[in-house]
């Protein structure tokens, strides 16, 4: 069943165009993440879903409501994690828990979510005081404390050492496991690789794509390398110059190294080539083919640009 359903909005904002004809749907349980260079219209379309704005056409359906229409009914439903500076400086843990707990009809016990998400000896603690992964994961509890279905997460490990990301994106794999659809802005593609199901492309306020990020990887024809070492001693040179095979794109040597570029299968065929003119080599590596080259073809940036 699609719990959120956007079709075709538009957005602009004065002369600006925020959002060109956006559609995409969400699956229950889904990680549907929402990638895109700064300024590409995440965050516009991502509040025309929570219902923070109007698209200028198009529809918007969260659980099968209007979010505009019937924000009230489905706000019961919905999480969203808060940003820094929306917490005040001094608030304790348990107090922001019980604050957000108290929004909701049905909430969770936020002393479970405590234990859960390792906060329970912090539960005194002043929000100021906690470390930036501490943060993050009370950002995350307040989203959940009022049992959602559905929970908005943006920019989820945004400053956090390698350690405290991996915790995170463990609890967001529980968080799904419970079985509650998640919608997750991101600008870091390893992020996405690990934790979305499926994934839209946005640039320029465009779905350039939507796929799952092995989708998005294959679908695009991004350049990747390939790279070997020629055995001292074997016939060095390959007879056919390895540019002039198909999807090749550059060749580079320094010494005995050889560096290959290029598009679809041209390492199969270089390998193969090579075998064929027993050419031998060593330390032969094809690079995995990665959802930032993916982003980098599709939006000709990068994605931490
Ligand atoms: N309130 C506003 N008034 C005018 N222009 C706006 C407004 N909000 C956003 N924009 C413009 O609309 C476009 C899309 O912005 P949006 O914030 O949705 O992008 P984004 O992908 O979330 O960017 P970022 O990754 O930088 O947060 C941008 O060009 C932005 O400058």
């Amino acid at each position: 069943m699609a719990v959120i359903e956007v079709q075709e909005i538009s957005k602009r904002y004065g002369d600006q165009t925020a959002l060109r004809r956006v559609s995409f749907s969400v699956e229950e349980g889904e990680v549907f993440g929402i990638l895109g260079p700064n300024g590409a219209g995440k965050t516009t379309a991502v509040e025309c879903v929570e219902g923070l704005r109007r698209p200028d056409s198009g529809a918007v359906r969260v659980l099968g409501s209007d979010p505009l229409r019937q924000g009230s009914k489905l706000r019961e439903h919905i999480g969203v994690q808060l940003q820094n500076t929306q917490l005040p400086e001094n608030i304790k843990v348990w107090e922001a828990l019980d604050l957000y707990a108290s929004f909701y009809a049905r909430p969770r016990d936020w002393r479970e979510l405590l234990e859960r998400w390792g906060l329970a000896d912090k539960r005194g603690a002043r929000f100021a005081k906690l470390s930036g992964g501490q943060k993050q994961r009370l950002f995350i509890a307040l989203a959940l404390v009022g049992n959602p279905k559905v929970a908005f997460l943006d920019e989820l490990t945004t400053g956090l050492d390698p350690q405290a990301r991996q915790t995170t994106w463990d609890l967001v794999k529980r968080v799904r496991a419970e079985g509650v659809t998640v919608i997750l802005v991101s600008h870091f593609m390893d992020e996405v690789e690990e934790l979305c199901d499926r994934a839209a492309v946005l640039d320029k306020g465009a779905v350039v794509a939507l796929d799952t990020p092995q989708g998005l990887i294959e679908g695009t024809d991004a350049e990747y390398r390939m790279s070997f070492r020629l055995v001292n001693g074997s016939a060095a040179e390959p007879s056919l110059p390895l540019e002039s095979l198909d999807g090749v794109t550059s060749v580079s040597r320094t010494g005995d190294l050889v560096v290959v570029a290029g598009r679809g299968d041209f390492a199969a065929l270089v390998t193969a080539h090579l075998a064929r003119e027993r050419v031998l080599v060593r330390d032969l590596r094809v690079d995995k083919r990665t959802l930032d080259d993916a982003f980098i073809a599709l939006t000709g940036r990068s994605s931490d640009a």
